[in-house]
């Protein structure tokens, strides 16, 4: 069996005992030998005598003392009873005959002397027995007064001894001196002599044979076996030792070396205990460094995010301490350390994989990312191309609307026919109402009546509704907010209706609102919807025109009674052509038609004996709407104009004079200038006679271009009102064909014969000229039919040409001539005599209103120099019987100044040779009122050839035509 090896001890017990002699060497020698010797005498006799006492027991009714004093222990033995009763207990029969105490012995005291015999016998008998045995015995005398008690102690405790020996089964001889052992380490060693112990020490002190201390086995000081080995420590402790105890009598030295055994065996327990301290805390609080850099490894294990280079360092770290702990404890030490670097390599990998999934992880989501991202950019990009294509989509839609606006016509007429007051004697005049005609029932003198129908691009009859008649207006709202000017007129006779169709009745309700607010609601309804896309600021100015003077409706103040007047600039760039009249924000139709109540107020407003609410001025509410595409940050600009036209009744049925005359004199300017505008926008003409009123000039930016006009023509269907209702139709109409009929040129080819009819009839007014200067020229144009030919011929030979509105134009202008222009400036070389001037003057104030209609305003004075400029003229060579059915309820003059015309009849002729009923009325009435219109302004001369060539074609027909007519 394996025993484990003893710890080796961190110190030697040869330094002990020199630690312990150079602390307490010195003191010993103060130690007090007397009282130790006597506290050792009294410790032996203590023993002694309890061992005598438990042997003996009580002895003549007296026990033992358990510390008798040297002389009660003497008493107490000088009988020899006490010893020989010991003595035969341990070897019965020793002493065979021991002398008892007598029976009084109470009686006697204790330091009377016995009897001699009694002392002599047992103590003799003892000591003879005892000294027989071999154990020390002592003197009698010495258990007398003075004698030495402790010779007597030695005796007893030498029997102790050897009863003990006995009594341990032992047989034999005993010997005193066998007894090996103290008894224990604080009683002092008992020697029969100390003779041997010293002479050992001496001798091995003498001669430094340490096997003769060694081989003295009663020496129990073996301390220094234990440090034999130790050479130059042994010497100096013997030294020391020496030192100590050579000055020391015999008897002190075994208590000497007593007290320094103890000393060192207390010393050496407390360095062990010591010791044992030190290594039960040394792992807690001294941790070697490879300890601390398990602790930190320890901790690491715990940081999942420990960097790699990191544990590098303290891989190095931890070898070079490995490399420091190089025992086995560190041994076992790296053992764990390495344990745990292998799981932190474990964690670490682990940790890598981690790592390494997780940017793979990343990877892949920076790629998908990417690839998203271009997708999304793809994406965004054709969603991008496709917002930018519906905006061109929309922009398109935004054309093609407007286009088709446009081929409906940019100027429009709607009729509209009130209906008819019951009133006594009175009847109706229409006799029919159609999609876009209306046949009036006209009478004539010889009693028969004559139907006439007029065409329109709509016509509404009396039982139309306010939402009927908006419905058609409702595309052109649309318009004002893509960016275009539209206006809408309203015209007619006094009390025909126009307040009726654009504001509505007295009592308005939702179906009986008229076209302006249903206007504004539309207008405000489409600017809401769009304001994701556009975001409309829209404001309102409301201005009349009375007497040629323009007023501001929206004045708040009215105790001024002088309203300032407004001049009309047409540069403006914001398209407000009156600055400096009131411009009110708006955001509803509510809004509005309060304006529109405050301007109705200030307008001004005279009672005519036709109408109490006849209107003398023309009043124009226009909305601005400026417009801001959010997308493209691109402005537009539109504007509606909704215009009440004052009334156009004849001066002479209002009755009108003084003031009344000159307002109806300025209406009717105004509204022939209006005429003379739309004629030649209709026609396309260079220059168009905006200033020629105030009411054209203000609406400059809404007539012609690509601005949209709207004209409700209002009739009254009374009988009473016959003539001013045909004016107005006639006016209408001439309106609405010229535009239409410009539009179906080329789809219609009837006109072709018509175009050649004209020819014809400039051929046969040349013929009738008599002027020498173009007598050849007609006799060439007889044989022409190439009319380019003609113009380049004319204008080779005429020195000097006129336009329509008097103009001078230079010969290298002439180029720019038609055939109409030649031909009107043919009339204007006739010399027109004083009597025409006249009668022309005559007639303006007769029937003002024809006047007004048939659009001659341009250059009043040179009205008068060209009649066949004069609207009445125009009218009379269309239809000219029933214009003179028309006018006959008029004054006489009226049919007079027709009848002096002699230009108009010379015309009217030509056209009068046609057959009327031949050609379908409403075309016959655009080809017609367009030939009229020629006759007031250049047509497109590019179109000629064209004409002409067509003409060519058919002229066989058309010669057939005319001799049939002629037939
Ligand atoms: N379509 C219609 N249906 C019913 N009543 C109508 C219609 N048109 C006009 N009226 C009525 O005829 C009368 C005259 O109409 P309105 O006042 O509109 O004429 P006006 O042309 O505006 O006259 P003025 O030029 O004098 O202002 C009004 O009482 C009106 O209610």
């Amino acid at each position: 069996m394996a025993t484990e090896p003893e710890p080796t001890l961190p110190f030697s017990i040869v330094s002990v005992v020199e630690d312990v002699l150079q602390k307490h060497g010195g003191r010993l020698s103060d130690i007090d030998f007397a009282s130790r010797k006597a506290q050792e005498a009294s410790s032996r006799r203590n023993e002694a005598a309890s061992w005598l006492r438990n042997t003996v027991g009580n002895v003549g009714g007296k026990d033992m003392l358990d510390e008798p004093s040297e002389e009660d222990f003497r008493n107490a033995l000088r009988s020899g009873i006490i010893l020989c009763n010991a003595l035969n207990k341990i070897q019965p029969g020793a002493v065979p005959k021991v002398v008892e105490a007598p029976s009084d012995i109470d009686n006697i005291p204790d330091g009377a002397a016995l009897s001699v015999y009694q002392y002599f016998e047992n103590v003799r008998n003892f000591l003879v027995t005892v000294e027989g045995m071999g154990l020390p015995t002592f003197e009698a005398s010495d258990l007398e007064q003075g004698g030495k008690s402790s010779r007597i102690v030695n005796c007893v405790l030498a029997l102790k001894s050897y009863s003990e020996w006995k009594l341990g089964g032992k047989n034999g001889l005993w010997k005193y001196g066998g007894n090996p052992k103290p008894p224990t380490y604080g009683k002092p060693i008992v020697r029969k002599s100390s003779e041997p112990f010293m002479r050992s020490l001496s001798r091995g002190m003498s001669s430094g044979d340490k096997d003769g201390l060694l081989n003295d086995p009663s020496s129990s000081i073996d301390v220094v076996s234990h440090d034999r080995n130790e050479g130059g420590s042994t010497a100096s402790l013997y030294s020391l030792v020496r030192e100590i105890l050579h000055d020391r009598k015999q008897e002190e030295i075994p208590f000497i070396v007593e007290s320094l055994l103890s000393k060192v065996m207390e010393e050496f327990e407390s360095r062990v205990i010591t010791l044992k301290q030190e290594t039960s805390k040394t792992p807690r609080e001294d941790k070697s460094p490879s300890e601390a850099l398990n602790s930190n490894l320890k901790g690491l294990s715990d940081d999942e995010e420990m960097e790699e280079n990191d544990y590098v360092e303290l891989n190095q770290k931890k070898n070079n301490d490995v490399k420091y702990n190089n025992d086995e404890k560190s041994n076992s030490q790296l053992l764990r350390q390495q344990n745990i670097i292998q799981r932190q390599s474990e964690n670490i990998q682990e940790l890598k994989m981690i790592v390494h999934q997780t940017k793979e992880g990343m990877h892949f989501l920076h790629k998908k990312y990417r690839e998203d991202f271009i997708y999304l950019g793809k994406h965004l990009q054709s969603l991008t191309s496709a917002a930018s294509g519906y905006q061109k989509v929309l922009e398109e839609n935004r054309k093609i609307y407007n286009q088709m606006q446009d081929l409906k016509g940019n100027i429009r007429v709607y009729c509209r026919v009130r209906p008819l007051k019951r009133q006594p004697n009175s009847h109706g005049i229409v006799s029919n109402v159609e999609e876009e005609n209306i046949s009036l029932i006209i009478p004539s003198k010889n009693g028969k009546e004559v139907k006439k129908t007029f065409t329109f691009n709509k016509v509404f009859g009396p039982s139309a509704t306010q939402g009927e008649v908006f419905s058609d207006t409702q595309p052109l709202i649309r318009s004002v907010l893509d960016g275009f000017n539209v206006c809408i007129f309203a015209y007619g006779q006094t009390g025909s209706g126009k307040t009726h169709t654009m504001s509505g009745p007295d009592n308005i309700t939702e179906e009986t609102v008229g076209v302006n607010y249903r206007a504004l609601r539309d207008l405000f309804y489409l600017s809401e919807q769009r304001k994701d896309r556009i975001h409309y600021d829209i404001f309102v100015q409301m201005l009349e025109i009375y007497n040629e003077q323009v007023r501001d409706l929206l004045v708040t103040d009215t105790s001024n009674k002088r309203y300032p007047f407004f001049k009309i600039r047409n540069s403006s760039q914001n398209g407000i052509n009156v600055p400096n009249a009131n411009l009110v924000p708006v955001s509803s139709s509510a809004d509005v038609l309060n304006l529109m109540n405050l301007g109705q107020k200030n307008r001004a407003v005279s009672a005519t004996s036709m109408n109490d609410r006849s209107s003398r001025s023309h009043s124009c509410l226009t909305v601005h709407v400026q417009g801001r595409e959010l997308a493209s940050g691109n402005n537009l600009r539109g504007c509606i104009h909704l215009v009440y036209l004052a009334g156009s009744e004849r001066a002479d049925k209002s009755e009108a004079t003084g003031d009344r005359l000159k307002e109806a004199q300025h209406i009717n300017r105004s509204l022939s200038a209006l005429g003379d505008v739309i004629s030649s926008l209709a026609q396309k003409q260079s220059h168009v006679p905006y200033r020629n009123s105030k009411l054209t000039q203000l609406l400059q930016d809404s007539l012609g271009g690509q601005a949209k006009t709207l004209m409700f023509v209002h009739i009254s269907p009374e009988s009473e009102a016959l003539a001013e209702t045909i004016s107005t139709l006639k006016f209408a109409e001439r309106v609405s064909t010229v535009e239409l009929g410009a539009s179906r040129v080329n789809k219609d080819s009837g006109e072709v014969k018509v175009l050649k009819e004209q020819i014809t009839s400039l051929k046969e007014t040349l013929a009738r000229m008599k002027d020498g200067e173009f007598e050849h020229l007609k006799q060439r144009a007889n044989s022409m039919t190439d009319l380019p030919k003609l113009k380049s011929l004319l204008s080779s030979s005429v020195p000097t040409i006129w336009t329509s509105g008097g103009r001078k134009l230079p010969r290298d202008d002439s180029s720019s001539l038609d055939s109409e222009d030649i031909y009107r400036n043919l009339h204007a070389g006739v010399n027109v005599n004083d009597d025409d001037k006249e009668s022309f003057s005559g007639s303006m104030n007769r029937d003002e209103s024809c006047d007004s209609l048939m659009g001659q305003s341009e250059v009043e004075s040179k009205r008068s120099s060209s009649p066949l400029l004069s609207p009445t003229y125009l009218f009379a060579t269309s239809d000219f019987d029933e214009l003179e059915l028309a006018t006959s309820e008029g004054s006489e003059s009226d049919l007079s100044w027709q009848s002096q015309s002699p230009k108009p009849t010379a015309i009217s002729n030509a056209f009068v040779s046609r057959p009327k009923k031949s050609i379908h009325l409403k075309q016959a009435k655009n080809l017609t009122t367009r030939s009229m219109v020629s006759s007031l302004s250049p047509s497109s001369s590019r179109k000629q050839p064209t004409l002409v060539s067509q003409s060519r074609k058919h002229s066989g027909s058309i010669d057939a035509k005319r001799r049939s007519g002629n037939a």
